[in-house]
């Protein structure tokens, strides 16, 4: 009898999802893509790959660069090439501005009231406008100078104690990026932060498992069926909790500040963000709640994918000793001729920069950028994108294109010398941190968070594997996630060096 009304359900449920699919895409032109099943549309074909990016790569080889796949209902087009990838982020940048709707983020993102899933429109562009003028620019940066020269430094003298034994850099590069972005936002390391932390990363690994709800996001009651919700819904009480009473503070400081006549000597982000909201000429007027979704997202999307670019820029640099020299070699004439360690060396090192243009070329963090989602039916290049399907970029396809890099597996940092390519959106072949309206506005704070750790380990320490282990053996394998981190962390065995004569 249970098993009876089970298939009822399901055939019913199938053939509404069919019918609705027939429906929408009825007189359209359709890219190519692999044929699909009903209910699961493209899943099963790649439930074989470990990694989506690697998955869709092998389909558009033989699909093309504009291929169509159903996964679940989500109508799906990925872009695998740099001609399409600027149709998507620039040409037609306007239509492919928004974000699809994620059942399983809604909850965290304070109702995709933060930046990253905020729909197009005058409330996004209000909080992009303060992300790339005040709360990301270069000069809030710098004024992190500081923090960051003594969060490194701590790491550094910590290195420094366990000289000849294994460290385990992957977890205390985390910990130094949560440590940096703790005290840039909050003003001083809260005693809160590693709950915090540890809640986010665990939120994010979820949105990576794509519920089976964001599968199939007509049918509303999957999200609290899976149990997804009540777990969001605890994690965000988490998060909610801490959040609320770090905003309660600043605003209490702040008022006692104004009182006194007193200004801050070093803004944190909390308090641009509040400031922000004490404006009354902002396009959108921001509430706390909408504060508080911004500073989720400084921590989302600014940690992790952080921490894996400098975790992937060592395991190269080990991977290949001779390039280890040439920008070991750089970063100690640089600091030793100037007699300091610090970050206004970071300037003159050209070879590290390229080795982590070169780390963001093989080992982009999003790679597949966040998904957009197509506002009303465009055509491209004869093809139909339907309204509301969600579109993915896969960078990581293009970076490990043979058409537009010579050796695209191999390390080579000497590829960007005198080359005008670079990552700021303008090279489609080269998007690690996506292009057009929707691009990352972390770019700056994120180069300043991975260039002086790098210089540093690589000032101040010789590094070999453990076990005598091999360079070339070392595992480069990705492990699953939203952010595409090493599938074993990076243990290493620190030797210091003793520098000529620095200050
Ligand atoms: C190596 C470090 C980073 C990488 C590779 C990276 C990459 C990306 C990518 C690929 C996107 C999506 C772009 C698109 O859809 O076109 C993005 C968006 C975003 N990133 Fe980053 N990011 C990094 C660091 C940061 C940092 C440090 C922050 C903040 C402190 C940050 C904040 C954001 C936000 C708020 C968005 C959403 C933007 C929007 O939807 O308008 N990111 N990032």
């Amino acid at each position: 009898m249970e098993l009876s009304f089970s298939i009822l359900i399901i055939s019913v449920l199938s053939l509404f999802i069919i019918l609705k699919l027939f429906r929408r895409n009825e007189k359209l032109n359709l890219p190519p893509g692999p044929w699909k099943l009903p209910i699961i549309g493209n899943l099963h074909q790649l439930a074989r790959y470990e990694l989506p990016h690697r998955g869709l790569a092998d389909l558009a080889k033989q699909y093309g660069p504009l291929m169509h796949l159903r996964l679940g209902e989500v109508c799906t087009i990925v872009v695998s090439s740099p001609d399409y990838a600027k149709e998507i982020t620039t040409t037609h940048d306007l239509v492919f501005a928004s974000r699809p709707h994620v059942p399983a983020a809604q909850i965290l993102s304070y109702d995709f009231s933060d930046i990253a899933f905020a729909p197009y429109g005058p409330y996004w562009r209000t909080l992009k406008k303060i992300c790339v003028t005040e709360l990301l620019g270069v000069k809030r940066v710098q004024s992190f100078r500081s923090i960051r020269e003594e969060e490194v430094t701590n790491l550094v003298d910590w290195i420094g104690s366990k000289a000849g034994s294994v460290v385990n850099l992957t977890e205390k590069v985390f910990l130094l990026m949560c440590s940096i972005t703790s005290r840039a936002a909050f003003g001083k390391k809260n005693e809160d932060i590693e709950a915090f932390q540890a809640v986010v990363s665990e939120a994010t690994e979820m949105f990576a498992g794509s519920s089976i709800a964001d599968l199939y996001p007509s049918i509303k009651f999957l999200l609290a069926l899976t149990g997804v919700k009540a777990k969001m819904q605890r994690m965000h009480n988490k998060t909610d909790k801490i959040l609320s009473k770090i905003v309660e503070d600043h605003k209490k400081r702040r008022a006692m500040r104004s009182k006194s006549g007193k200004k801050e000597e070093v803004e944190d982000l909390v308090d641009v963000l509040l400031k922000a909201q004490e404006d009354g000429n902002l396009e959108f007027p921001l509430n706390t709640k909408n504060v508080k979704a911004v500073v989720m997202d400084v921590f989302s999307a600014g940690t992790e994918t952080s921490a894996t670019t400098v975790d992937w820029a060592m395991s190269l640099l080990m991977k290949y000793p001779k390039i280890m020299k040439k920008a070991q070699d750089e970063v100690r004439e640089v600091f030793n001729r100037r007699g300091k360690v610090d970050e206004a060396g970071l300037e003159e090192m050209k070879y590290l920069k390229l080795a982590i243009k070169e780390t963001l070329r093989i080992h982009p963090s999003a790679p597949m950028l966040f998904p957009r989602e197509c506002a009303e039916t465009c055509n491209i290049n004869g093809y139909d994108i339907p309204a509301k399907a969600q579109v993915l970029v896969n960078v990581w396809a293009m970076t490990r294109d043979s058409k537009y890099w010579t050796e695209p597996e191999s390390f080579i940092p000497e590829r960007f010398l005198d080359s005008p390519i670079d990552f700021k959106g303008a090279n489609f072949e080269f998007l690690p941190f996506g292009a057009g309206r929707r691009m990352c506005p972390g770019m700056t704070y994120a180069n300043a968070n991975i260039e002086l750790p790098l210089a540093m380990f690589l000032y101040h320490f010789d590094w070999k594997l453990p076990n005598g282990m091999k360079n070339e053996d070392l595992d480069m394998t990705e492990g699953f996630g939203v952010t595409v981190k090493r599938k074993q962390n990076l243990c290493l065995i620190p030797t210091p060096y003793n520098p000529p004569a620095v200050a």
